[in-house]
């Protein structure tokens, strides 16, 4: 499994009041689908899973386990999201068995199909919360940006990690936030 494909373990993760480049915020506070707000910045959005399975809780990241409740096992769901092909974004998604329950359990059978169809194709998501991180600072490339949710489906939680690659319009020019002219 290359590694480029996969979000690093090692992220820093901001404290409250750190500051956040305004257009970075924009992005990575979205509280909608982030599939349908790429969709506005290429003419397809695809997902290719590189990692699909169940693994048990000692296979979850210290500050994973911290945000999940004790499970037998957890759905791991690992992807690259790209626009017009161009790699986007590194998916982790972390759903604890007792999460796959009723309609829930076809959250196993996404592949291809974006989380966020799911997702946000029904009324029981709510969102605990986001929290912004850096992964690869100080490496010699640039950094990137992450952010990870702890989101709730008719109450049952997973969670989910999405870091933003270089080529990502998060770091595009800055949306010009009025309409010039008027
Ligand atoms: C959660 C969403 O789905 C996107 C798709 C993912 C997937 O298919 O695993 C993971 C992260 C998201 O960027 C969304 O659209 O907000």
């Amino acid at each position: 499994m290359p590694d480029a494909l996969l979000i690093p373990a090692s992220l820093h993760w901001l404290a409250p009041g750190e500051p956040v480049p305004p257009h970075i915020a924009d992005w990575l506070g979205e509280i909608g689908s982030m599939t349908r707000r790429f969709e506005q910045h290429c003419r397809e959005v695809t997902v290719q899973p590189v990692r699909e399975g169940f693994v048990p809780r000692a296979a979850l990241r210290p500050e994973e386990a911290d945000a999940l409740p004790d499970s037998p096992r957890y759905w791991l769901r690992e992807i690259v999201l790209l626009g017009d092909g161009v790699p986007w974004l590194l998916g982790r998604t972390l759903i604890p068995e007792e999460t796959l329950t009723g309609p829930d359990r076809a959250l196993v059978d996404l592949g291809t199909v974006p989380l966020g169809r799911y997702l946000f194709g029904g009324a029981a998501l709510t969102r605990d919360y986001i929290h912004f991180g850096l992964a690869n600072e100080g490496a010699g490339g640039e950094a990137c940006w992450v952010r990870r949710s702890r989101l709730r489906l008719s109450g049952k939680p997973l969670l989910l990690t999405e870091l933003f690659l270089a080529e990502a319009p998060v770091y595009g020019a800055p949306q010009p936030t009025h309409q010039e002219g008027r």
